[in-house]
């Protein structure tokens, strides 16, 4: 599992690609995949910039004042913490590859629909912290709905995710981000709208459809990203802004007394073991019970 690979190779966890402290406009990110490594615990004192200002969470540069002594304090002590992300989208869209290209590194042409749920953790340290982002990946085909819908909950960071290259896609993330909406408060997670598969199209149809979906984008208060899986185009980028903002977000409730510090332990994560154990009890009944 990834946790225990990145425990033994901590610095594959820890390289950033945090260049300029302004949000890259789309025509100006190359092709380059993947970028030299620069420390995390930059981050401290830099947030990961926005991919456009079109369609952008948050543009201000610097981490909140309040973060930089409650790192401090928690790398003192090695008190982690660690955020839920969860995809969703259609069947197809490209929601494993996205995941599987962050979180090892690896693309398969070949698709294999997603049963059900599974999930990853990345860990990073952001400075001096310990920091994890533990990463649903849910089904997208129907008859699944139902048992992804039970992993929405508590989600700190919700991704919408499209195929670029299919507009039909783009139009279902609404229903998509409802039905997690109604599984967490509103204004409690950072949502995400990702167009996949960006390598498919031409540079004028990527753009005509970047307009299509930061409209959406607006509507559904998420913050807009254009990646490819297959070239590894954007992805890391678009996942360190995700651990940026969950991580200050986190800081910033635990210090308003909204949240309990998460401390990440043996016991605070769940086994990947565990959940394959419950995942299956659960999917056993459910198709009994029909
Ligand atoms: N060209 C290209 N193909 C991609 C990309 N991402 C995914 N694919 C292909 O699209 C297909 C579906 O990818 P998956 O990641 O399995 O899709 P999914 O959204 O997880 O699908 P479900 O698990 O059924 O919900 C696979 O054949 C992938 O190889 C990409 O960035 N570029
Ligand atoms: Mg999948």
């Amino acid at each position: 599992m990834n946790f225990v690979s990145h425990l033994q190779h901590p610095l594959l966890s820890c390289y950033t690609a945090f260049g300029p402290s302004h949000g890259p406009s789309p025509t100006q990110i190359t092709h380059c995949p993947y970028f030299p490594p620069v420390w995390f615990s930059s981050l401290c004192h830099q947030t990961s910039p926005w991919y456009t200002p079109e369609a952008c969470l948050q543009m201000k540069d610097c981490w909140h004042a309040q973060v930089k002594s409650v790192c401090q304090d928690r790398a003192s002590r090695s008190m982690g913490m660690m955020s839920k992300v969860v995809m969703l989208g259609d069947l197809y869209v490209g929601k494993t590859c996205l995941i599987n290209r962050f979180c090892k590194n690896m693309f398969d042409r070949d698709y294999k629909a997603t049963i059900g749920v599974d999930f990853e953790i990345e860990k990073f340290e952001l400075s001096g912290v310990p920091y994890s982002l533990q990463i649903w990946d849910t089904a997208g085909q129907e008859k699944f709905k139902c048992i992804a819908s039970a992993y929405y909950r508590g989600a700190q960071v919700i991704i919408t995710v499209f195929d670029l290259a299919d507009i039909k896609t783009l139009d279902h993330t609404r229903q998509w981000l409802e039905e997690a909406m109604k599984e967490n408060d509103p204004g409690s997670c950072f949502v995400f709208l990702v167009g996949t598969k960006r390598d498919l199209l031409s540079s004028a149809e990527c753009r005509k459809m970047e307009r299509d979906a930061i409209k959406i984008a607006n509507e559904m208060q998420a913050e807009f990203w254009s990646v490819s899986a297959k070239t590894g185009e954007n992805v890391q980028d678009l996942f360190f802004r995700v651990a940026a903002l969950a991580f200050e977000d986190a800081i910033l409730k635990e210090v308003e007394g909204v949240t309990a510090p998460t401390v990440i332990g043996p016991g605070g994560l769940i086994s990947k073991f565990f959940f394959f154990f419950f995942f299956f009890f659960f999917f056993f009944f459910l198709r009994n019970g029909q």
